[in-house]
């Protein structure tokens, strides 16, 4: 790949990870990701905005070959897969001034080894010239670190935001130019790494639309060059409105929790609510994390396994407890052989979500009449709820 110029005067320098399928040994990567990096050349001075995977440290250095001088390096966010290849670019151009935000100074000093004398603290809201162009700095702490911010560049409208509004998508369009394929990618990232910072998110959105730009440029995916597209999505995502949508994650060992969870996905479908359900023996975290962006309810089924949920429940159950989505019903279905605590266990396992329990259905073994029943009073008390708070349909976009 070659630096591509998005304005006159700034290269966006894309570095793709085609094969990259899982971020932070945590996160599925269906379509790879891309490490953001951009060249600033202003009449007096040149400042690059971040930089790369050290994974891909080589492709960037092969982008910067032809970069006679940098005089600052902008460190938006610190974490290894914008900061990882600092070292590589302050170790090239030794004059460079490394610009981070105040908390952002120990954690390159601690995480990356960045020499102390090569960091300089920009406050929020401080600009530095580059003589026909100005980086401006603005503190949008918590996305996803205490330490993030982002930087405008009033001359040409632009504004790079790091993980702002970022997508893990591998691709050579420089532009968003499938929205539907971006708005997924887009979704996926705020739903496993942006969610839980919910309100703070709507702050930072607040505090940037006080800024005229006509371009937001991420550090990960496709440059925004109708930011208009991404704003009103994370608006849509951040917004305490919840659809008319259940999630259902669930698995089953000999097939009757299963057997439960169909007849409550065909009770509730033909009650008008929607369910997305995910088996948890084959299941992509990531299409369940974007499930919980807009869902009201939230419906575990699982089998009883040493007197508990079975192994995966646990870890789902863990993860929508840190991922925090706005989620404000929950029920438990399942079977169990002769004992259980799956129930209290579950619900020991998500504090953080805030959710009035809409019924649980324990079941000895298979599923009779007697259970269905009670599946379909359950299906009934959550269309009641849903239609009770007037909740609207899941267009799934909101484009
Ligand atoms: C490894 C294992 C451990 C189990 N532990 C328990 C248990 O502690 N208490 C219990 O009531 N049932 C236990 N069971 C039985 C299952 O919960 C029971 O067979 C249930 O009907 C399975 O539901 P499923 O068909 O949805 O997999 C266990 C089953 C297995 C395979």
């Amino acid at each position: 790949m070659h630096a591509r110029e998005i304005k006159k005067g700034i290269e966006a320098i894309c570095c793709v990870h085609w094969e990259r399928r899982l971020f932070d040994s945590l996160i599925p990567l269906p379509d790879g990701t891309s490490y953001n990096a951009y060249l600033v050349r202003g009449e007096t001075a040149t400042a690059l905005v971040d930089s790369a995977d050290p994974a891909l440290r080589d492709e960037l250095m092969e982008q910067l070959q032809g970069v006679d001088n940098i005089d600052y390096v902008v460190s938006q966010h610190s974490e290894q897969d914008h900061a990882g290849a600092l070292p590589d670019v302050l170790k090239r151009f030794p004059s460079a001034k490394l610009l981070c935000s105040e908390k952002a100074r120990d954690m390159l000093i601690s995480h990356l080894h960045v020499p102390e004398e090569r960091v300089r603290v920009v406050a929020d809201g401080e600009s530095v010239s580059l003589g026909n162009k100005t980086l401006t700095f603005i503190y949008t702490p918590w996305v996803h670190w205490p330490e993030t911010m982002c930087t405008y560049v009033p001359e040409d409208q632009c504004l790079f935001s790091c993980d702002f509004f970022g997508s893990h998508l591998a691709t050579t369009d420089l532009y968003v130019t499938d929205q539907a394929k971006v708005y997924e990618a887009a979704k996926r990232y705020y739903a496993e790494i942006m969610m839980p910072f919910r309100a703070i998110i709507a702050k930072n959105i607040e505090k940037l639309s006080e800024l005229d730009f006509d371009m937001i440029a991420p550090s990960h995916g496709p440059v925004y060059d109708q930011p208009d597209f991404i704003l009103e999505a994370y608006k849509d995502w951040i917004s305490p409105q919840m659809k008319n949508e259940v999630v259902l994650p669930y698995i089953s060992m000999h097939g009757s929790t299963e057997m439960m969870v169909k007849h409550l996905i065909d009770a509730l479908t033909a009650k008008g609510v929607s369910v997305q359900a995910f088996d948890l023996a084959v299941v992509d975290i990531g299409k369940l994390a974007i499930a919980l962006v807009d869902a009201a309810t939230l419906i575990v089924g699982t089998p009883t396994v040493h007197v508990g949920p079975h192994p995966a429940v646990y870890y789902v159950s863990h993860l929508a407890n840190l991922l925090k989505p706005k989620l404000k019903y929950a029920a438990i279905v399942g079977s169990y052989g002769w004992s259980s605590k799956a129930i209290e266990q579950i619900a020991g396992l998500i504090p953080n979500l805030k959710v009035d329990v809409l019924g649980t259905v324990l079941q000895k073994g298979l599923p009779d009449a007697g259970t269905f029943a009670q599946i379909d009073i359950l299906a009934d008390n959550i269309a009641k709820a849903h239609y009770a708070d007037e909740l609207v349909s899941g267009t799934g976009r909101a484009v």
